[in-house]
């Protein structure tokens, strides 16, 4: 990414029932003809008929493509339903939005954001996340030229979805001090600014911690903006490093391991425990912010064997190795990844 230049969002829209206005916002960014939609199973009846009808009553010709997994197969899926489109609209999850995002970025056509829950801080970056055969790998994408939250579809998502989203904030703490000590040992390039906002937007979670509530709209609008927040962040420093460090290495490294992993931002909350212990850090605090919040803090709220959680442990230095973290280059050993996990009552 070109360190001269940061990619922004031209419009975001948040608030009650903002998607039955996509046909709308599209003709106001000037975009006509054909556009793709891009949705889960699940998302394109929750949200994606909406978006679709109001696209097709402002005049818009639709396609539509249903996907599953964020790998490389499903951008490609996209690309091929892509012909003379002006533009992509990610409707759904992270793993739909990194999909749709992608494609949009090696077509050069403009994509724009429609999130089905507040679960992920991709909503509003500048970068994939993308499955291949080593893990996940977080790949550069133009930012989503406009973003569509509805905070109607957001609020009736499960609680979890919400949660979820909160502790993928809250990981920016510990992402941040991986960062200032890659920057310390390595010289890697740093930016005050973007650690200063990020690590902002992981404070003002937790002290808003006891309004986020299942079915508030407050609740959604909330984290909504945090994670966009969070995503402009990554903007700025041109990386997911401000967002992203050892606790998310963990949740990589649990995604390839565990048989049935959890939700992205929960594994990631429960690594901020551990990596928060690692840093000689207030572990306690992490995990009673997340606590607060009904977020996962340990192995049997993941629903994972406490066996996963200590392989994960061992390999996460593994993944993005590129990355440097407090997991070093040569990780954790067994003994010392089960002692982390009891420690820090994780299992
Ligand atoms: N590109 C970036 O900068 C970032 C990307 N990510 C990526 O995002 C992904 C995680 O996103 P998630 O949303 O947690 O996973 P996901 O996309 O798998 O969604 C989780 C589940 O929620 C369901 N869902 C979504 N909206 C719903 C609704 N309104 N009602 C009922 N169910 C609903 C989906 O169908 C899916 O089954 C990971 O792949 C992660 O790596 C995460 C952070 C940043
Ligand atoms: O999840 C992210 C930030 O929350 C960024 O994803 P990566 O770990 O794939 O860079
Ligand atoms: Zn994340």
């Amino acid at each position: 990414m070109d360190p001269r230049k940061i990619q922004l969002p031209r419009e975001i829209h948040t608030g009650p029932g903002v998607i039955e206005d996509t046909g709308r916002i599209c003709s106001d960014l000037r975009f006509e003809g054909r556009v793709m939609v891009v949705t889960g199973p699940r998302t394109l009846k929750i949200a994606g008929e909406t978006a679709i009808e109001s696209l097709q009553d402002a005049g818009f010709e639709v396609d539509q493509v249903t996907v599953g997994d964020a790998t490389m197969a499903s951008v490609a899926q996209v690309q091929d339903g892509l012909n003379g489109t002006s533009l992509v609209l990610g409707v759904g999850g992270g793993k739909v939005i990194d999909v749709a995002k992608m494609a949009a970025t090696l077509e050069g056509v403009h994509f724009i954001s429609v999130p089905t829950a507040a679960s992920h801080d991709g909503i509003a970056s500048p970068r994939a996340s993308i499955r291949n055969g080593e893990g996940t790998a977080s790949l550069e994408a133009s930012s989503p030229i406009g973003v569509i939250a509805d905070t109607e579809v957001i609020r009736k998502a499960p609680f979890r979805l919400l949660a979820s989203g909160c502790a993928d904030i809250i990981s920016n703490y510990t992402a941040i001090m991986d960062w200032k000590l890659a920057h310390r040992l390595l010289n890697e390039r740093y930016s005050e600014s973007a650690a200063a906002l990020s690590l902002m937007t992981a404070k003002m979670i937790i002290k808003s911690a006891d309004a986020i509530k299942e079915g508030l709209e407050e609740s959604a609008r909330l984290a909504v903006k945090s994670l966009i927040s969070s995503g402009i962040v990554i903007s700025i420093a041109g990386s997911s490093r401000p967002a992203s460090g050892s606790e998310h290495k963990f949740s990589h490294a649990l995604d390839m391991v565990a048989p049935e992993p959890a939700l992205h931002g929960e594994q990631c909350g429960v690594g901020t425990i551990m990596m928060m212990h690692l840093h000689g850090g207030d572990w306690r605090f992490i995990r009673d912010a997340l606590a607060r919040i009904n977020a996962p803090t340990t192995a049997a709220e993941l629903g994972i064997d406490p066996e996963y959680i200590i392989e994960a442990l061992t390999v996460a230095h593994t993944i993005r190795k590129e990355r440097y973290t407090i997991l070093g280059d040569r990780g954790l050993t067994r003994e010392a990844a089960e002692r982390l996990a009891k420690i820090t009552e994780v299992i």
